[in-house]
């Protein structure tokens, strides 16, 4: 085991998420999942020690992290955070550049080697054309990118990233997601990242720590997706408290489409209706009367003539 959490508390003065016991291979990719103040950033800063836990052991590699100094944590962990202060008359090669300089004292100059690897980076998440831009000259993903290529020039075992895919495109958000999922299963290392679109995500990680409940919930991403349905869902809003939905019957998808198209257009009451999708029309009925329909169009034209 690469990193162990034991029996862990972590929050400030209470816990935010109690009893947590996981852990985590060199070649794991994971996805931390959960609602905006669970405790996410919280857990990554627990595992960075840069706060301690309530109560509880996490232990990485063999030592507990209490035993260890920032330098010996950042050999072992990169990390990018997404609120990351920006570098004032850095490029963004220098700012790559930076991640190996934890292997070095500041005023040493990279040898080729280091310099090759840096390049590779560069090149691998498609940013050649910028590595002279400031990086105030950046867009937000590029930048966002920039930070990404500094953690994997670190070399450490493990990298750990706080939402590495806000500010990036469906394809960006693609090469970011791809490079991780290569850097666990082709250099051994070990990768948590915790993320919002985690739709998107979870096609690239084999493992989810689901946090919920002041609970963190480990395992393989589809056993954690399929025990919360909750999850894969489409959720449906109740935004207007005039609307009553009526008996929808149809896939998720199209529940969905059927559900917020009635929402947005009828405040009313549409309980006494049925509405089952037949896989090409929609068959609306209720206690005397049925009608097919095609589109919402036709929908939004039945309804308007009912009422
Ligand atoms: N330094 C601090 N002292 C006390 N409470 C804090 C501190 N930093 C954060 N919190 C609180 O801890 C809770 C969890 O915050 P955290 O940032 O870990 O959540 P998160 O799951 O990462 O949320 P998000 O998805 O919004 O990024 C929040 O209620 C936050 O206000």
């Amino acid at each position: 085991m690469f990193l162990e959490l034991k029996n862990t508390a972590i929050g400030y003065k209470t816990p935010l998420i109690k009893g947590v016991e996981t852990s985590l291979d060199l070649g794991d990719i994971c996805l931390l999942i959960g609602n905006n103040g669970v405790g996410k950033t919280t857990l990554i800063k627990s595992i960075l020690h840069q706060i301690s836990t309530l109560k509880g052991e996490i232990i990485l590699g063999d030592k507990n992290i209490k035993n260890l100094s920032n330098k010996q944590i950042a050999e072992q962990i990169a990390v990018v955070f997404s609120k990351a202060p920006i570098p004032s008359n850095f490029t963004m090669i220098d700012l790559i550049s930076l991640g190996k300089y934890i292997h070095y004292p500041y005023y040493f100059e990279l040898n080729s080697a280091d310099k090759e690897e840096v390049d590779e980076i560069i090149e691998n998440l498609n940013l050649r054309q910028y590595r002279n831009f400031s990086l105030n000259q950046l867009s937000d993903g590029n930048l966002q990118k920039a930070f990404i290529g500094r953690a994997l020039a670190q070399n450490s075992p493990m990298i750990i990233l706080d939402e590495p895919t806000t500010h990036l495109d469906e394809e960006n958000k693609i090469i970011i997601l791809k490079l991780l999922r290569k850097l666990a299963k082709n250099q051994n290392k070990c990768i948590l990242f915790s993320s919002h679109d985690w739709r998107l995500s979870k096609e690239f990680a084999d493992k989810m720590w689901f946090i919920h409940n002041e609970k963190l919930e480990a395992g393989i991403t589809e056993d954690i997706l399929l025990k919360h349905d909750e999850l894969l869902n489409p959720q449906l809003f109740h935004i207007d408290k005039e609307f009553i939905p009526p008996h929808i019957f149809a896939p998720s998808l199209e529940k969905e489409m059927l559900y917020s198209f009635l929402q947005k257009n009828f405040s009313k009451n549409l309980s006494a209706y049925k509405f089952e999708w037949k896989g090409t029309f929609w068959l609306i009925s209720n206690h005397n009367f049925q009608q097919n329909c095609d589109s919402f169009a036709d929908i939004s034209r039945l309804i308007k003539n009912l009422h």
